[in-house]
């Protein structure tokens, strides 16, 4: 495990950078050029530890994944030509990987196992398991399928109308997955929108795709087909500079071709309610997925309140939104972000033990945190407890202490980022 001294008392960002690919994204790529027939290639993949277990994993179901960097070729026959795995599934710290896995695999006529890290032995699979099951999949795992470690053997599985009790695009996506080759027609209604690049991106390779309101079928005994996706950057990933940019001193930072998709984009309302000096330019569309370049620049803050149909399009951001909201007039609230609870760790205890360390004033709620702002930072030993964002928000707030900060676990950040403190120190002035 690794420690590392943060950068402290910076003066200035400055520059443009692009964002790595985003992981949403280069995870559907994998897996639904794996189950297509033919070849998929995939521009701007993004090469972190989440992403590259996927690959893991469809390789060991004999799918030829051939992977250099950002640029990786996947070639299938098709989801029939997927084979019994001989060895274990390890999905790493993969929430994404292990919960669409487990909906491609439902329909397939063989036994496999899926593992993962600690954190993902933590994560609950019943909100997945507990559908498939219910379309057919025999699903069994620790603590009645809740838990990892989890088999499946799947086979002969028939449609289902579920009401998803959460806005969760890897349930959706899960069971949609597992609906694609089903009997029947498959419907996921959901309480809220959450991330559409599943439905997006399966009409790219070929996929009948229906949407209607909150509600999204598909019908059973589809193929898909290899074609050519290019991927967005990482908006999650933006986020961290878009903050820094927002609240380090004398800055102005630009990220090109960041995936703006309205159902990831709650960062840039919650930045444009605070009051963030942020433009959005070149909007254009990169595989059915709208791009843009966004550029912030230091910025006079002031809180705001964050709840409701806003929360599932900022999810993962909310860390680093906290830290901002440190630096902004005035009180900002989060509510009904509970989901925030189930992630790499309980994202609403970590950001507020950590970020108190470091002199906020934060409480945490039942469902979110109460942040109050126009505090100064200070230095402190802090931890990323092996979750990436948590990691990366730590290393944002460093910059604005004076005094010596240092991040244990920092090779968390890797899941999502490899190269993050290559950036910083690119935009450093
Ligand atoms: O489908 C996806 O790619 C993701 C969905 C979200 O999780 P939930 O589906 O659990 O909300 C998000 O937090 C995760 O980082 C990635
Ligand atoms: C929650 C996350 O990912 P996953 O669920 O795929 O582990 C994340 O990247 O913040």
């Amino acid at each position: 495990m690794a420690t590392k001294e943060l950068l402290t008392d910076v003066q200035s960002l400055q520059g443009t950078i692009k964002v790595p690919g985003d992981k949403s994204i280069s995870h559907r790529a994998v897996m639904f050029g794996a189950i297509a027939q033919g070849k998929t290639t995939i521009e701007g993949f993004l090469p972190g530890e989440d992403c590259l277990s996927t690959i893991s994993c469809f390789r060991k179901m004999g799918v030829e994944i051939h992977q250099d960097g950002n640029y990786v070729e996947v070639i299938s026959g098709g989801i029939d030509n997927l084979i019994e795995p001989r060895e274990v599934l390890d999905v790493g710290n993969s929430g994404t990987t292990i919960r669409l896995l487990l909906g491609i695999l439902a329909s397939r006529p063989f036994h496999a196992v899926l593992v993962g890290d600690d954190s993902i032995a933590k994560r609950p699979m019943g909100r997945v398991t507990k559908p498939l099951s219910e379309m057919g999949a025999r699903i069994d795992g620790r603590g009645n399928g809740m838990f990892t470690p989890i088999s499946i053997r799947g086979g002969n599985t028939v449609g289902i109308h579920y009401h998803s009790p959460v806005a969760s695009a890897q349930v959706k996506s899960s069971i949609l997955l597992a609906g694609l080759f089903s009997k029947g027609i498959t419907t996921v209604t959901e309480p809220a929108l959450s991330r559409d690049h599943t439905e997006r991106m399966l009409g790219a390779f070929g996929a009948k795709v229906h949407r209607d309101g909150l509600s999204v079928s598909v019908e059973g005994g589809q193929s898909l087909a290899g074609t050519h996706i290019q991927v967005p950057g990482d908006i999650s990933s933006a986020a961290f500079f878009l903050v820094a940019g927002a609240i380090v001193p004398n800055s102005r930072i630009t990220l090109e071709n960041v995936g703006i998709n309205p159902t990831r984009a709650g960062i840039l309302t919650v930045l444009e309610n605070m009051g963030a000096e942020l433009t959005v330019s070149n909007q254009r569309e990169l595989n059915g997925e709208p791009v843009a370049d966004l550029t912030i620049s230091t910025s006079s803050l002031k809180g705001t309140e964050i709840y409701g149909d806003l929360i599932p399009t900022l999810i993962d951001e909310i860390p680093i939104i906290a830290l901002l909201a440190t630096q902004a007039e005035g009180k900002t609230v989060i509510r009904n972000a509970e989901e925030l609870k189930v992630k790499e760790t309980n994202r609403i205890d970590t950001v507020v033990t950590e970020l108190r360390k470091m002199g906020a004033e934060i409480e945490p709620t039942n469902d979110g945190m109460i942040i109050y702002g126009k505090k100064p930072l200070h230095g402190a030993t802090v931890n990323s407890y092996g979750d990436h964002r948590i990691g990366m928000m730590l290393a944002i707030a460093a910059l604005l202490s004076k005094t010596e900060t240092v991040l244990e676990r920092s090779e968390a950040i890797a899941v999502s980022y490899p190269n993050f403190f290559d950036h910083l120190q690119l935009l450093c002035k």
